[in-house]
């Protein structure tokens, strides 16, 4: 591993990551990876998590195709330096922000979708102009070896690699100085990334998980309420890291919430779910075990059935559940629904503060004041209103959590951003002494009256050059009429 990481250290020392024409050449072969070698990279991840082909390609290929084609487009301006606003002191010097890539990076994968959450990342990463080491989970081996497989194919084999395996080579691997991680995954292991990190103060991006509630408020559109949430729950089988994980709602909306979920159910994957190629399976027997004890004591209004040989976990909700049961204590993580009754907006709002930041939030509502107020109330990574998990796809925001759900954020500009350093520069040309003598001791009062001035003053150029005119115009007019008279 050390020496693996030598060779990208040497390789990003020459400089090669970093000139424009170079990323974008990197970036367009991505794609082209991604072009042709559709079946295999669908067919990976078809593999993994049970999944169709159709739904492999949109839940991760169109999400990459997108991100590629943003840095593609905006790259030089991403890039570019960026001039700031002066002071009085600095107002004949040139003054930006240009920013720079941090070095060597590592980007580690989660298995849920196992496509999007390393290759996001490193689109970001080269586009900043980094070496990386991409780490897939080891538990979506398919795509994993795929991964490994084609991503020396089309990127420059010095600058960038893929390290495959568990706990183990994980463990190496974070031994290893590096100039930035990125983590996708659960939270235990969050914390063992960060604290290998700090060995080295690297600065972390961890993507974590967490319990995001829904709150359903009764001035909703009910239909539409429960097709979106079906939606987005059941996807991958609710592995995903933003699905609604429980509903908060009045007692009185529950049964409605069921049979309009249940029928939606029906309209989505027919009457035998089994046979449905948009429903997924448990990725493996442990996650299966964890799921089916969450239902132990519950009352299931709807689903529930399982099956330990192929691994499968019906749409299931859960009513009348009470918040100190183990279902409310972990991230499901899978396609169990529970719903916990609440007066009104104000107890949503108590309960979601009484616990852990979530990595999202979703508020169902006719009334826009009620979702900005259960906005501005709460806190969670980000927000959608009206529909779930769709701000992940929006790549002009950031996603990322907050608190316990992480820290940092990527996607579009902010994964160039979280890969690069915003590198202030001062450039001062030798003249100017006269003023600058100002900070030189000796000090005196005199001095500091003229610091303050320059400093404190908000003065900015465009007052000054206005001040400047309008002093230009009096002598104009002054010389004008001694001329005259
Ligand atoms: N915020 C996000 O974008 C996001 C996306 C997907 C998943 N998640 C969260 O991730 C969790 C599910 O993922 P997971 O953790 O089961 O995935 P996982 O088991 O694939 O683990 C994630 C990564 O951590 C590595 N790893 C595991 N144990 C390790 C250890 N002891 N030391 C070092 N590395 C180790 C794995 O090899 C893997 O690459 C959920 O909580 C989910 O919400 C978050
Ligand atoms: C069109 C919907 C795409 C959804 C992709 C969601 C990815 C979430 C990553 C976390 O698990």
């Amino acid at each position: 591993m050390e020496r693996q990481v030598q060779r990208l250290r040497q390789a990003f020392r020459s400089g090669r990551s970093r000139p424009l024409s170079f990323r974008l050449q990197q970036l367009e072969a991505l794609r082209r990876m991604v072009q042709e070698c559709e079946k295999d990279i669908l067919a990976s991840i078809a593999a993994d998590l049970s999944k169709s082909e159709l739904n492999a390609y949109s839940h991760e290929v169109i999400t990459i195709l997108g991100e590629i084609d943003f840095m593609l487009e905006n790259l030089s301006e991403l890039a570019s330096a960026k001039p700031v606003k002066k002071n009085l002191l600095t107002m004949m010097d040139e003054a930006y922000v240009q920013p720079e890539p941090l070095g060597v990076v590592l980007i580690i994968g989660a298995w849920n979708y196992p496509f999007v959450l390393i290759m996001q990342p490193l689109v970001g990463a080269i586009a900043a102009g980094n070496a990386v080491i991409v780490k897939p989970s080891e538990l979506s081996e398919n795509t994993a070896k795929i991964l490994a497989k084609l991503l020396p194919q089309y990127l420059d084999q010095d600058l960038y690699a893929v390290v495959n395996g568990g706990v183990t080579e994980t463990t190496e691997l974070l031994k290893q100085r590096f100039d930035h991680i990125l983590y996708t995954g659960n939270t235990a292991v969050g914390k063992i990334v960060m604290e290998a990190a700090s060995k080295h103060l690297t600065p972390v991006t961890l993507e974590l998980g967490g319990k995001s509630p829904c709150y359903i408020d009764r001035n909703c559109d009910l239909d539409v309420a429960c097709r979106r949430i079906t939606w987005g729950k059941y996807m991958n089988c609710g592995q995903t890291c933003i699905a609604p994980d429980y509903i908060l709602c009045e007692a009185s909306l529950q049964d409605q919430i069921v049979q309009k979920i249940k029928d939606t159910v029906k309209d989505f994957y027919g009457e035998n779910i089994k046979e449905s190629p948009d429903y997924e399976r448990i990725i493996n027997l442990r996650h299966f075990k964890r799921l089916q004890s969450l239902l132990e004591g519950q009352k299931i209004a709807f689903g529930g059935e399982t099956d330990e040989v192929t691994r499968y976990i019906a749409p299931t909700i859960l009513t009348d559940v009470d918040p100190n049961s183990k279902v409310m204590q972990e991230e499901i993580f899978g396609p169990i629904l529970p719903i916990v009754s609440v007066k009104n907006v104000d107890e949503a709002i108590e309960f979601i503060n009484d616990r852990e930041k979530p990595l999202a939030l979703y508020v169902f509502s006719h009334n826009n004041k009620l979702i900005k107020r259960v906005i501005n109330e709460t806190s969670s990574g980000g927000v959608t209103g009206n529909d779930v998990i769709m701000h992940f796809t929006v790549n002009s925001l950031p996603f990322g959590g907050v608190g316990a759900s992480g820290m940092g954020a990527y996607h579009g500009k902010y994964s160039f951003d979280t890969f690069s350093h915003q590198r202030p520069c001062l450039l001062k040309g030798l003249t100017g002494e006269s003023v600058n003598k100002l900070r030189y001791p000796p000090n005196s009062q005199s001095k500091l009256s003229w610091a303050k001035f320059f400093l404190l003053k908000r003065l900015s150029v465009g007052k000054l050059s206005m001040l400047l005119l309008m002093a230009l115009v009096v002598v104009a007019a002054v010389t004008v009429k001694a001329y005259l008279s």
